[in-house]
């Protein structure tokens, strides 16, 4: 079996499911060592078992990204026995999906403040440490490769407030680290899935007492077509066999962009649904969504205009 990646450090937090754990199987099926991160072990070694079956090496580590001294282990691990190599850093922990699912139908004055931390501790602060901390063991080897899990979330509003604008900042932080990264031979994308079959959406989408849900409602015509976790992964691949990977560094990458470019389709065959293309586009304005079954896929929204239509000025 062909494994591209076989020598190859990788750390990819929050996998223990979901999108970190569709990551770290294409990542061990490519060949990789692969540390996957969580806050319980017997999830992370039951998703490691998994990955491993599949090829490469993966080693579950429980870090709590929102604890700084954890994130500090984690990476002081990976440097004692990897002998200072860590290839690609995967920020992807996040512990908002549950709150994102409960509270799309509330203002942010009617929700506990604490909704912030619960969603940006670990999904924007956390990235930020273990920026620091993989940036550290990649800027003196004079390679690398950041990727932050983001979503299209951070363009318009999309759940709640905090999610948007931790979203919005995750694809600053990638910009950012970017602009500093980048003469260090390091290169920092931010990734956006599309909506994705994991474990809790589809949960969610299961539940008997959704279906006047707002949130269901706007899920549902997609999911059937949502991606995999293992498309994300397949992502993940390609930019880190990409030569020219610092050309995309600092920029949002979104996962339909990258299956075009890499000529990627998810693991059943499946193409990936094109949130860019004018039939998706017209389906999310409710007195155009007709036109979706009469336009050909191949027309896209430019990104020119997906950017004036949401400038700030
Ligand atoms: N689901 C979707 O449709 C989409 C998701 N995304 C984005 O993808 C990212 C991942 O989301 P998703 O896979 O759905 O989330 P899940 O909730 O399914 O998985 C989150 C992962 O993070 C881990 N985690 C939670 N808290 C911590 C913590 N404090 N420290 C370390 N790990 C932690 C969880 O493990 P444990 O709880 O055991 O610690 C779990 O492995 C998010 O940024 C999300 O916004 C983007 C587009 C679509
Ligand atoms: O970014 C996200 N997009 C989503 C869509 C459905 C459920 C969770 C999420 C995210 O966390």
């Amino acid at each position: 079996m062909v494994a591209p990646m076989k020598g190859q450090v990788f750390v990819v937090t929050g996998a223990s499911r979901g999108i970190g754990r569709g990551i770290a199987l294409q990542l061990c099926k490519a060949g990789a060592t692969v540390y996957i991160t969580g806050r319980h072990l017997d999830t992370l070694r039951a998703t490691a078992q998994e990955a491993q079956s599949l090829g490469g090496r993966c080693v579950p580590v429980v870090c709590d990204s929102s604890q700084e001294s954890e994130v500090k282990s984690l990476f002081e691990q990976v440097d004692r026995e990897q002998k200072g190599r860590l290839d690609v850093l995967v920020n992807n922990a996040y512990a908002g999906v549950q709150a994102i699912l409960n509270t799309t139908n509330k203002s942010f004055w009617e929700v506990p403040a604490s909704i912030w931390d619960d969603i940006n501790n670990v999904g924007l602060r956390g990235h930020y440490l273990c920026s620091v901390y993989g940036a550290r063991l990649m800027v003196p080897a004079g390679k690398g490769l950041i990727v932050i899990v983001s979503s299209p979330g951070g363009l318009q509003h999309m759940f709640n407030v905090p999610y948007g604008v931790g979203k919005a900042a995750c694809d600053r932080l990638a910009a950012d680290c970017a602009h500093e990264l980048r003469r260090h031979g390091v290169s920092y994308v931010s990734l956006w899935p599309g909506l994705v079959q994991t474990e809790m959406v589809k949960e969610f989408m299961a539940k008997e007492d959704t279906p006047e849900d707002p949130l269901f409602k706007k899920m549902k015509p997609d999911f059937s077509s949502a991606e995999s976790p293992e498309m994300s992964g397949k992502c993940v691949v390609a930019l880190a066999t990409d030569p020219n990977i610092l050309n995309l560094s600092g920029k949002v990458l979104p996962s339909c962009d990258l299956a075009r470019r890499y000529g990627l389709k998810d693991i059943d065959g499946r193409p990936v649904k094109d949130y860019f293309s004018l039939g998706y586009a017209l389906s999310q304005v409710s007195s155009l969504g007709w036109l979706n079954s009469f336009l050909p896929g191949f027309l896209r929204v430019p990104k020119w205009v997906v950017t004036l239509y949401n400038s700030k000025f």
